[in-house]
């Protein structure tokens, strides 16, 4: 089939000397960003699908594509046709993004072990299978579906994109919900058999039936509905109102700019002809409004018995072109608006000269149809107003989906009764008819509670299936189930450690903190599991992951393994490298003290076994570095890498091939939701308190005028007079023509330095040498510089325990993390400090005035969830990982997302405790869902 093309050579596992790229690989299967993106993300998705495709015998889909495909050899195959219909068939709406083109694709197509996929998916025949459907129509369609369907099976079809890999049962899981695992093809059995046998193959899953199927369409319709990417009922019941009109509820105050609904009469519609290539349609609709002269302010308004008035709404629509001034065009398009139709308008009202009279320039207009939808008003139902899509009108679309309504069976549910009574959900038959037809705005609010569950419990129960099939034996899996079923915290105490991490711990010239303490017991008692660790350390700027980091590695040298240590900067790989030295020199005289390395060019051999600790960039899983045994890569800043992972499939199987455990860092308190969304199967430990001593950062936030500036530079002066160091942070390098309002690092290092003539200043951007930058830092730290202009390349991890000042020019380009994080640079040590903010204008003064009220990194990067969405809040690479949530918005679904995560856990495993919201649990710092969940198991601060 010639999507294969792109399956990529993720079913492979690298063992021994690329143990680390495994670990990396691991971690993508679960849910990360990937190094080799398209990769990833493509097989991810494709594999696990290729058998439902296959399994459809006769979808017309799939023999269109291959139809289409025929004619073509793999190199000239028309991309983005196919790809759209492929994304169709396998109910993917990105698949453009996950296909690779050209030459790499044939080397993709070279490495990719087909023999591997044919095993893993018998349905697969290759070489001159003959096109299959996708299901036979005659015999599941009509009466054969409806009776299947009213069947109790009909409770097991699993309706969601995700379903192919539900079907893979692999853990007794159809045991645990039998309702969603319909009857399993044999995984041995053969091709031939799949697909034959419709009574013993998994059921069809109706939403993704062909749109003809919809009673009552005509054969034009049902075209113009394909060509606008309405394939199946699913796509066409996902086209979702985009809001509802409360058509009792009539408009008062109409305040210029507004977005209103109305309801009323059309007057007139009119083409023009204003120029001789300019147009415009004018419709005037005539509405009556509650008067507000003749209503007291409180009053409750209703129309039907309150004063009213009439207002007219013109709405005007413009045509740029002579091919739109001609008499047939404006005819036409006056034509399309009758006068005397009911129409329901909603959009921008803007004020006209004369009284009364409103301009809408923006708007959508639904007609109603007199009996059914002003029927509607006289109940009070909701109106929903739907998007129009490709040339199809919203009414035109509201009448299809109530149609396809229709073909629903009451009561259709794929998700099992005990999960839906569980979590309170509405069964998927009133969901699609709450959220479409809904007889009260709060039943549309339930449905699209229901519909949001279903996007994130597969993904859950997705993310779930990946992790397990990422571990190799069935001991691992067990074990990692074990995790899930057992509520307790998995913590190793001291006496159990290693005794070079101990000695570590004595050496520090601190104690670490409570927080630190449980995050390195937590993180040792997994390195002692059989079952790889994939672990995300979390904890806010400053907090002391780095040291807890150590420990662990320390942990696995001292029982004779590697550890990597990777991180995205080479400032950050030297800094931890020679900060770490530093620590091994205060350590007890020991002539097994392990042998570090920073990873440079001229790295010796890694795989002697020699060197036990290696530092560096990405420059770490290049195919050339080999490991003789590494048992720990810590992926610090994982967010920040430009890399994604492949997945991996045939894990080892014996401890001695093991693969790696993984320990993620990441300052970014990336809120829960996120982390769920896109780590749905990973551990998380956070360090919830700062090393003792830390003196608040006091925050300013300055507009950056002449009088602002002035002021700022005092305050510059006045900490350099008292012995502190300051940074200086720009938004870009050199001043630019574009952008002249941008302060840039370089160019104002002349202004600086004769301002400030009695303090050296040194200069760092990501442009400069690398020995460059590790010098300009390493005479900040040392004092021979006493300012610091630099750009954002010192977010991320710098220690510079004495600065004491940052201030950051043109502070509204970075986001409120990003600002966080910076700001995170100072008050590393005992001295006072400060942040001062210089906002260029004052519209962006309110949105920073949050980093001057709040030091929590989980609450600003919340609000930063809030105010920039999850994409510019993780940046693109991370974003770009996320997967589409048609309805559900992550910013403000979180709690949904926890309940999916709950329910996905207990249907891989009714054990797991039964979800429990809200509730803090008795000396717990916060617990929201029971503790069982790695996910959720987190670091108590006491
Ligand atoms: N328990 C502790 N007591 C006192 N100081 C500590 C403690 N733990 C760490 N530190 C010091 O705090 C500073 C910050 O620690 P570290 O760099 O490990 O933080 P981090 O969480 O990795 O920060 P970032 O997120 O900014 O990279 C370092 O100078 C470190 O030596």
């Amino acid at each position: 089939m010639a999507l294969t093309v792109a399956v990529s050579q993720s079913c492979g596992m690298c063992f021994g000397g690329k143990q680390l790229r495994c670990a990396i690989i691991l971690k993508a299967g679960r849910g990360c960003r990937n190094v080799l993106g398209t990769n990833m993300r493509f097989s991810n998705l494709l594999l696990p699908k290729i058998p439902k495709i296959c399994s459809r015998s006769k979808h017309k889909y799939a023999e269109c594509m291959l139809k289409l495909v025929e004619p073509y050899d793999e190199s000239s195959i028309p991309q983005p046709k196919l790809l759209k219909k492929a994304s169709v068939v396998m109910g993917y709406d990105s698949l453009n993004d996950l296909f690779k083109y050209g030459r790499a694709d044939k080397d993709a197509m070279d490495d990719f072990d087909i023999s591997l996929a044919c095993k893993r998916f018998p349905c697969i025949t290759l070489g001159s299978s003959p096109p299959v459907g996708l299901y036979d129509e005659t015999k599941a369609g009509g009466s054969e579906m409806k009776s299947l369907l009213a069947d109790q099976s009909c409770e097991a079809v699993v309706s969601n994109s995700m379903d192919a890999e539900l079907r893979v049962d692999r853990f007794g899981l159809s045991e645990a919900w039998p309702s969603l695992y319909p009857a399993l093809p044999n995984e041995s059995s053969t091709s031939s058999e799949v697909g034959s046998l419709p009574s013993e193959a998994p059921i069809e899953p109706l939403l993704d039936k062909c749109i003809s199927c919809v009673p009552g369409l005509s054969k034009r319709l049902y075209h113009q509905l394909e060509n606008c990417g309405f394939y199946t009922l699913r796509k066409l019941l996902h086209h979702f109102p985009r809001t509802y009109a409360d058509l009792q509820n009539a408009q008062i105050d109409l305040d210029d700019g507004q977005y209103f609904i109305f309801i009323g009469e059309i007057i007139s519609s009119r083409g023009m002809k204003a120029g001789c290539s300019f147009s415009f349609l004018e419709v005037i609709v005539g509405c009556e409004i509650a008067d507000t002269e003749t209503t007291s302010g409180d009053e409750v308004v209703n129309i039907d018995s309150g004063q009213k008035k009439k207002i007219y709404l013109h709405l005007k629509k413009f045509f740029r072109g002579t091919r739109f001034t001609s008499i047939p065009f404006l005819k036409s398009i006056e034509g399309k608006h009758k006068v005397g139709e009911f129409v329901c308008v909603s959009g921008k009202v803007r004020a006209m000269r004369s009284n009364n009279h409103y301009e809408m320039r923006e708007y959508n207009i639904d007609v109603l149809k007199d009996e059914d939808d002003l029927s509607l008003r006289a109940k009070g139902r909701p109106y929903p107003i739907y998007p129009s899509k490709g040339g199809l009108n919203a009414s035109l679309l509201r009448d299809t989906i109530a149609r396809a309504l229709q073909a629903l069976p009451a009561n259709f549910d794929p998700v099992p009764k005990e999960i839906t009574q569980e979590f309170g959900l509405l069964c998927l038959f009133d969901a699609y008819m709450g959220i479409h037809q809904p007889k009260h705005i709060d039943e549309a609010d339930l449905a699209r509670k229901r519909l949001i569950f279903d996007e994130f419990f597969y993904l859950q129960l997705g993310r779930l299936y990946q992790m397990l099939e990422g571990l190799g034996t069935q001991f691992e899996k067990e074990g990692l189930l074990d995790k899930y079923r057992k509520p307790r915290l998995n913590a190793a105490y001291m006496e159990g450690w290693s005794s070079l991490t101990k000695k570590l711990l004595r050496a520090l010239p601190y104690s670490l903190t409570s927080s630190q303490l449980s995050a390195i017991s937590e993180i040792i008692w997994d390195l002692k599991q059989p079952v790889p660790m994939n672990r995300l350390l979390q904890g806010d700027v400053g907090c002391g992951k780095t040291v807890v980091a150590f420990l662990a590695c320390m942990e696995v040298i001292g029982s004779g393994y590697q550890a990597a240590f990777m991180v995205p900067t080479e400032l950050l790989a030297t800094q931890h490298y020679e900060h770490l030295l530093k620590l091994l020199d205060n350590m007890e005289e020991d002539e097994h003290k392990p042998k570090i390395a920073l990873l440079t060019g001229s790295t010796p051999d890694l795989q002697t076994g020699d060197i036990t600790l290696v530092i560096g960039t990405h420059s770490l899983i290049a195919e050339k570095v080999e490991f003789s045994a590494l048992r720990l890569a810590i992926v610090d800043e994982q967010q920040r890498f430009g890399m994604a992972m492949v997945n991996s499939d045939g894990s080892p199987k014996d401890d001695q091939h093991m693969a790696p455990h993984v320990l993620a860092m990441s300052a970014t308190p990336i809120p829960r939701t996120l982390a769920l969304a896109l780590y749905g199967d990973m551990s998380l430990t956070q360090i919830t308190d700062l090393p003792p001593g830390r003196i608040p950062i006091k925050t300013y936030i300055i507009e950056g005028n002449e009088k602002g500036y002035e002021n700022v530079y005092k305050m510059m002066l006045d900490e350099l007079q008292s012995g502190g160091k300051v940074y200086l942070v720009y938004p870009v390098i050199e001043q630019s023509e574009q952008l002249p309002q941008l302060r840039a690092a370089a160019s104002d290092l002349e202004t600086i330095s004769q301002r400030f003539q009695d303090y050296s200043c040194g200069l760092l951007h990501g442009k400069m040498k690398s020995d460059e930058k590790d010098e300009a830092l390493r005479r900040f730290r040392s004092g021979e510089t006493h300012i610091l202009l630099s750009t954002q390349v010192i977010e991320i991890g710098v220690d510079v325990p004495d600065a004491s000042m940052m201030i950051v020019m043109n502070a509204e380009r970075f986001g409120i993390a990003q600002l966080h994080q910076l700001r995170g640079r100072v008050g590393r040590g005992v001295r006072k400090s400060q942040c001062i903010l210089v906002a260029s204008s004052t519209s962006s003064l309110s949105r920073l005035k949050v980093l001057e009220k709040s030091s929590d990194g989980f609450y600003l990067a919340n609000m930063d969830l809030l105010l920039r969405g999850p994409g510019d809040l993780l940046g693109k690479k991370q974003s770009g990982h996320l997967p589409e949530f048609p309805v559900a918005r992550l910013e403000i679904d979180g709690n949904i997302l926890q309940e999916a995560h709950m329910a996905a856990l207990r249907s891989w495993d009714k054990s797991v405790p039964k979800f429990n919201v809200g509730g803090t649990q008795s000396g717990q710092d916060w617990c929201d869902i029971e503790d069982s969940a790695p996910l959720v198991r987190i670091s108590l601060s006491n």
